[in-house]
């Protein structure tokens, strides 16, 4: 089982009871059951499962609550704010400045995914504007150097190594004191795994340490050992002290549940979690954004984080958008952006609902109709592409002479349509939502400043790409003037995450961009723009 699988078991044991008529101890007793042996199943471990258990019965005692409480509501949120406790290490890492030093050396043992994550958090940074550079202090096992100069290369960070030099604390000296010298910001100090009973291992890393002095040391885990993870957590603490994990291949196992579960117990924050073998698939870790995720939730602020790693051009969208206008090419330049977020899959679990509702709709499939609704609008003028797309109501014609340039069918055109007329709608919802707390901003400070936070919100999504992880799901919330934490959103099936917004449109138009039943024969050729 893996950990989707574990997501897809809690959401059906909640949406089982909130669907039904009747919301009764013994419903309320059958999903809690179901939750608990879903997460022992995951290798929780199972006194962690039984504090949930007692904190979720306490939390919500069907027989002393009013006529007047939302007993779905509260069961929802109830289990979302548990599963995030279980999840939740109750503390925070360290955070890298720019301008100095930092370094950062990787503990673990051998195949737990050490030297790949050391790439991906140096790209991680170095997308975040940090001056990223890697040391290989690995002089044990013979190839790790190049397996180190391999991933830097690929992700284009600088590295350092030696092929003769033996002592991997001398190693790990020089090429910390070379990239200080060279003002890197983020240094990453990358050591030998071999294994764990030997002594000489821990007794290299505290070396490593002394010799380095690194600003955070992480380990690095392997999901697939479950609650396992404490023990070996322990004994590494022992000897070389560590102050974050990372948990890999999250991506191949329920068990990361446990491992997961297992690190937050011991309170020892876990910063990122790896979630593929490419170097994008590393997130950070926030307990909510991934119980969010998990239950199919959708993680919006992970998703801009995502977004503005890539560096992608949002500026004239975004000022569209707090406008309240959205123009057919916005939508175009955001199709055009999706496409290079790279697999439609894994973005999709970051959009609330979308995972579910694409199916069994494959990356290839998803994306040759994303690319036909880029051809539909290369193939419109410039004078449409800036329009409200009125003109092609006004003049249907225009959408014969689209589908015609496009090589598609005026069927297929007048989708796009619908789509951006979606999308608009929605964007003319944010607009008024900005405008309505603008003219109220006068009156409270606290809507003064809910404004400025979004107004920088909106501008670092335009590509500034600043640091600081962007919480769209409160900004969307603030937007649509919904009060309070809402519940746990979608997990009722109709519910409205975020107040006013129309989300349920939003998951409309993307079910029919990825599962709209295919086009038949049509291979899109690039339609001319006239
Ligand atoms: N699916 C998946 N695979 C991963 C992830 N992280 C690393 N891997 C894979 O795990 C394997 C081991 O990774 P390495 O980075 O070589 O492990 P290591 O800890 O550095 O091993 P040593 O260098 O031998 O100490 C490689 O095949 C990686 O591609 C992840 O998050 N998900």
């Amino acid at each position: 089982m893996v950990l989707a699988d574990l997501g897809k078991r809690l959401t059906t044991a909640v949406s089982n009871l909130t669907h039904s008529n009747v919301v009764d101890e013994k419903a309320f007793d059958a999903m809690i059951k179901e939750i608990c042996s879903a997460l022992v199943e995951a290798d929780v471990n199972i006194k962690l499962v039984a504090n949930l258990r007692k904190s979720i019965k306490h939390a919500v005692n069907l027989k002393e609550l009013g006529p007047g409480v939302n007993k779905k509501r509260l069961i929802q949120k109830t289990v979302f704010d548990e599963l995030v406790k279980l999840v939740d290490p109750h503390n925070e890492p360290f955070k890298p400045k720019k301008g100095r030093p930092n370094i950062i050396m990787f503990v673990g043992l051998q195949g737990s995914g050490k030297t790949t994550t050391c790439t991906k958090l140096a790209r991680y940074y170095q997308a975040r504007g940090f001056k990223s550079c890697l040391v290989c202090a690995d002089t044990f096992r013979a190839g790790a150097f190049d397996q180190l100069k391999q991933n830097a290369t690929k992700a284009k960070i600088p590295y350092y190594g030696s092929y003769t030099e033996t002592d991997p604390v001398k190693v790990s000296r020089d090429g910390v004191e070379k990239f200080k010298k060279e003002r890197f910001d983020i240094i990453i100090v990358d050591t030998s795994g071999r294994h764990q009973q030997e002594r000489e291992l821990f007794a290299e890393m505290v070396q490593i340490q002394q010799a380095v002095k690194p600003d955070q040391t992480i380990m690095v885990l392997d999901a697939s050992i479950g609650q396992a993870a404490e023990a070996q957590s322990k004994a590494f603490k022992e000897s070389a002290d560590f102050g974050a994990i990372i948990i890999t291949k999250t991506d191949g196992h329920a068990a990361g549940g446990g491992a997961i579960s297992a690190v937050a117990a011991t309170r020892t924050p876990i910063v990122f979690i790896g979630t593929g073998e490419h170097m994008f698939d590393l997130e950070r870790f926030a307990p909510q954004a991934f119980i969010s995720k998990l239950l199919g939730l959708g993680d919006l602020g992970g998703l801009v984080e995502h977004v503005q790693t890539l560096k992608l051009d949002q500026k004239d969208t975004m000022k569209h958008i707090q406008e309240g206008i959205f123009t057919v090419r916005d939508l175009r330049d955001q199709l055009g952006n999706i496409m290079k977020l790279g697999p439609l899959s894994k973005m999709a679990g970051m959009i609330p609902g979308l995972s579910q509702m694409m199916g069994d709709v494959g990356d290839e499939e998803g994306s040759m109709k994303l690319k036909r609704m880029i051809y539909i609008m290369d193939s419109m003028t410039e004078k449409e592409l800036d329009s409200d797309a009125k003109c092609f109501v006004d003049q249907p014609t225009r959408m014969t002479r689209v589908a015609k340039g496009s090589g598609t069918s005026v069927r297929e055109v007048e989708d796009v349509l619908t789509q951006h007329r979606m999308m608009a709608q929605m964007a003319k919802k944010m607009g008024k939502g900005m405008a309505t707390l603008q003219k109220s901003g006068g009156m409270q400070g606290q809507n003064k400043q809910q404004i400025a936070a979004m107004q920088r919100r909106l501008q670092s999504m335009g590509g500034a790409g600043g640091p600081g992880g962007m919480d769209m799901a409160s900004m969307m919330r603030a937007l649509g003037g919904a009060g309070g934490a809402g519940g746990l959103p979608g997990l009722g099936g109709g519910a409205n995450p975020f107040g006013g917004m129309d989300m349920g449109a939003m998951q409309n138009m993307m079910k029919q961009m990825m599962g709209g039943g295919g086009m038949p024969g049509m291979m899109g050729g690039r339609g001319g723009r006239r």
